[in-house]
């Protein structure tokens, strides 16, 4: 699926006045292409991947969008691992049975490695074990794009590079589309095909 914005601006309104965050901002990722965004703190990377997702309240969320965020909390936090995958297939799949949808779950849960750890409540889990359980939950239901919005500043450096190995592994096994937002240079070095910098993004068509 791909991604095309042309010419958005985005404006806060603060006390002293508005702020224009993204000003005719144009974006072109075609489908299949991971790229990385980068830019300093502050600058609009965050609103801009809520308004690709629709989560900036003036488009709708698509259940083939999917964001993850930095902290990774996007789970019930009273259902189990596989209880919140079978409830968001369930969700999204009108009319599928109570065990297909468990099937579904468990078989998301494999290709993150978090099968074993079905059973687990949200709070029973690693940071990286979360952020695989919300990569789960995304392939569960079948998301062809991924915004992921800082998602292993957390991480240390070993459990960062198992999340990269499996992030990429999901990528080119799903033909997904993926926007990935860092600081770190090296990291966007390590991951996409293309480094966006959003002080280029802003006024300009790239990709
Ligand atoms: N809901 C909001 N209301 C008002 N201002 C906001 C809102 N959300 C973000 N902003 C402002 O918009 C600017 C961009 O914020 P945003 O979170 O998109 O930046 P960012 O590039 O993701 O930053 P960081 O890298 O630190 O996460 C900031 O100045 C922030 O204060």
């Amino acid at each position: 699926m791909d991604i095309k914005l042309s010419g958005i601006t985005k404006e806060y309104l603060h006390e002293e006045g508005t702020r224009k965050v993204l000003d005719n901002l144009s974006l072109f990722v075609p489908s299949g292409h991971f790229v990385s965004i980068i830019g300093p703190s502050g600058c609009g990377k965050t609103t801009l991947l809520k308004l690709i997702g629709g989560f900036d309240g003036h488009s709708k969320p698509s259940r083939e969008i999917f964001m993850i965020f930095q902290d990774a909390n996007q789970l019930f936090p009273w259902r189990t691992l596989e209880s919140n995958l079978s409830y968001a297939i369930r969700k999204t799949h009108k009319g599928i049975s109570k065990a297909q949808a468990a099937e579904k779950a468990k078989a998301a849960l494999s290709e993150v490695g978090l099968l074993e750890y079905h059973h687990y409540y949200p709070h029973q889990l690693s940071g990286g074990m979360k952020q695989r359980g919300a990569l789960a939950r995304a392939l569960a239901v079948g998301c062809k794009v991924l915004l992921m919005d800082e998602p292993f500043t957390s991480l240390d450096r070993v459990n960062k590079e198992i999340a990269y190995e499996l992030l990429l592994k999901i990528w080119r096994e799903k033909k997904l589309t993926v926007i990935f937002v860092t600081h770190d240079l090296e990291e966007a070095e390590r991951l996409s095909e293309q480094i966006l910098y959003f002080e280029d993004l802003n006024g300009k068509i790239s990709v």
